[in-house]
């Protein structure tokens, strides 16, 4: 019982007691009955991974914080490095190790390749209709392609440099404004903004968000928002009798927040409806742009099987909703957290610092083509995805079957965590693992590319982060271009302080404030022109 209320302590507002209290009493009178009726797993899970023995219904839950990667972290430790348990009435397993990693993600990967779907999910994805959340299948496929051969390709990826250039010094050009008053900034919110409209520029081809304004960091705190409903453990999803009941509200919540953002959607949507029934008026269809919206719009196939003739208003809505969230907030983040090491460790800053002053120099801003000479920065940045890889447990991915790892069961439509996050504080996967050491990395191959099964930041596979050459482009572009254009300073609290927030992400737990004060020639920050 003392378990069970530290649970509910540990629950906070989301979860309410009466109803959680309610479902022990109810579980512990009914401990063979219940589970039938309610549609749980009606046979034993047979030959499963070891794992610790849960409560009836309640499964594990009462035994979890809602910070799963720590709790996964400290299990495998006592359990190995692939476990199962119940959480809820539903099955899960739980890799920790780059063999087991491989062994899921590589081997069986095609056992492996559908996502496990909660109920605020569905709100954020219009039902799981868009890429990220889709089971793996031909809607999938289809989005996944457009992505990977028209917006994401490596032509369309060289097109959009000078776009990132200009947001990255802009952010630039602002913060020296800023530290002619020894103004202390938020660097999250800074990143932020510039991704958001590189993001929207890739959706849209517009700036939507202003550094001088609120908005952008309005939209941070709501995405923040969605991303902590996704990442809380949910009753409804893991005890389905509780599903009309929504008894922490987190589906309520998330549908209230993310209503603003469906408008917003749906404004940017009927804009370009109106902008294309124009121009066919006035037959001038060559102006019309090749973003993502166009290519989704534009969409036309035979296969009719499927429904995929045109994509639907929610598939698209749905793409909009994941590229904004997908793409802003872990690079964002990431940042931080690179900023935070770096300051944090002088020894590292300097060396940083001594390798851009000679290959950038200092009478011009850093530029992308920069980067392949910083091997420092790129060892650097390595460390950064491995110590805070952005999201945690990846995204949970489900067994589309039941399947074999390891010579364990694996039951069809279980919920499957790869524990990243506790793979790099893992004494037999990395030296020292809880140092910030770049060094580890010079003269070493192990990359984040998905092939090193130790460094998985953005998973690997068939359902790894489609995103992931603009998430690390833009980690080794900010972090260099804000270390070689200005000295920080920042509260010793705030750098001594590397607690995370937690949700489908995580963020550093305490903003990383600092004062900008200017490092190179003043003219380069004068003759910036926005393009
Ligand atoms: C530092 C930045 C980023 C990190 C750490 C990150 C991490 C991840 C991870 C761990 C996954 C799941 C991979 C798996 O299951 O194997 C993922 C999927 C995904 N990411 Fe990213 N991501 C980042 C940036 C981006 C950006 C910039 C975009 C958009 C342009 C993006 C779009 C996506 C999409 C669409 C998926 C789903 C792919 C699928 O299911 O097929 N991500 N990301």
């Amino acid at each position: 019982m003392a378990l069970l209320l530290s649970y509910i302590s540990t629950s906070g507002d989301y979860f309410s007691t009466t109803v959680f209290l309610a479902a022990v009493t109810m579980s512990v009178a009914s401990y063979f009955l219940i589970p039938i009726l309610l549609g749980g797993r009606s046979e034993n899970w047979k030959n499963a991974p070891p794992g610790p023995v849960g409560w009836p219904i309640l499964g594990s839950l009462p035994n979890l914080s809602n910070r799963f990667h720590e709790d996964f972290f400290h299990l495998a430790k006592i359990y190995g490095p692939l476990f199962s348990l119940n959480l809820g009435l539903k099955p899960a397993i739980v890799v920790s190790s780059p063999e087991m990693a491989a062994q899921v993600l590589k081997e069986k990967e095609g056992m492996f390749s559908s996502r496990t779907i909660t109920e605020t999910i569905r709100v954020i994805s219009y039902d799981a209709h868009s890429i990220i959340f889709s089971p793996y299948g031909p809607r999938w496929k289809a989005l996944r392609r457009i992505l990977i051969t028209e917006l994401l390709s490596p032509k369309a990826f060289e097109q959009f440099e000078p776009l990132r250039t200009s947001q990255v010094h802009g952010v630039l050009k602002y913060l020296h404004v800023l530290s002619k008053s020894n103004t202390q900034v938020n660097i999250a919110e800074y990143a932020f903004t510039a991704l958001a409209n590189l993001m929207s520029n890739f959706v849209c081809s517009k700036n939507l968000f202003d550094n001088s304004k609120p908005e952008g960091r309005m939209m941070k705190e709501r995405f923040w928002e969605l991303i902590k409903m996704l990442g809380t453990p949910n009753f409804s999803d893991l005890i389905p009798i509780l599903k009309p009941l929504d008894p922490q509200g987190l589906k309520r919540k998330t549908s209230k927040v993310f209503g603003q953002l469906d408008a917003f959607y749906d404004k940017l949507i009927a804009e370009r409806i109106a902008e294309n029934e124009k121009a066919q008026l006035h037959d001038t269809p060559c102006n019309r742009k090749r973003d993502m919206l166009e290519v989704l719009l534009s969409y036309e196939s035979n296969d009719k099987e499927h429904g995929l003739e045109k994509f639907s208003r929610s598939i698209v809505k749905g793409m909009l909703s994941e590229m904004f969230i997908a793409g802003t907030e872990t690079t964002s983040s990431t940042v931080e957290w690179g900023m935070s090491e770096i300051l944090r460790n002088p020894e590292v800053h300097k060396k940083l610092v001594q390798e851009l002053d000679q290959v950038v120099g200092k009478d011009r801003f850093m530029v992308e083509s920069d980067i392949p000479n910083l091997p420092y920065l790129q060892a650097i940045v390595k460390e950064v995805f491995r110590l805070h890889p952005g999201v945690p447990l990846i995204i949970p991915r489900r067994t589309n079957e039941a399947c074999e790892v390891a010579g364990y069961q694996i039951p069809k439509h279980c919920i499957v965590y790869v524990n990243v996050w506790g793979m790099a504080r893992d004494p037999k996967v990395w030296e020292d693992p809880l140092e910030f050491k770049p060094e580890r990395f010079i003269g070493s191959k192990v990359d984040v590319k998905g092939q090193d099964f130790n460094l998985l930041p953005f998973g690997t596979g068939r359902r790894s982060c489609v995103g992931w050459p603009l998430g690390h482009r833009m980690v080794h572009y900010y972090l260099a271009a804000l270390l070689h254009a200005f000295e920080w300073e920042s509260p010793p609290e705030v750098l001594n302080d590397m607690g995370e927030r937690v949700g489908l992400s995580i963020q550093k737990g305490m903003s990383l404030l600092s004062t900008p004060k200017a490092r190179l020639m003043a003219s380069v920050y004068e003759c910036y022109m926005p393009s």
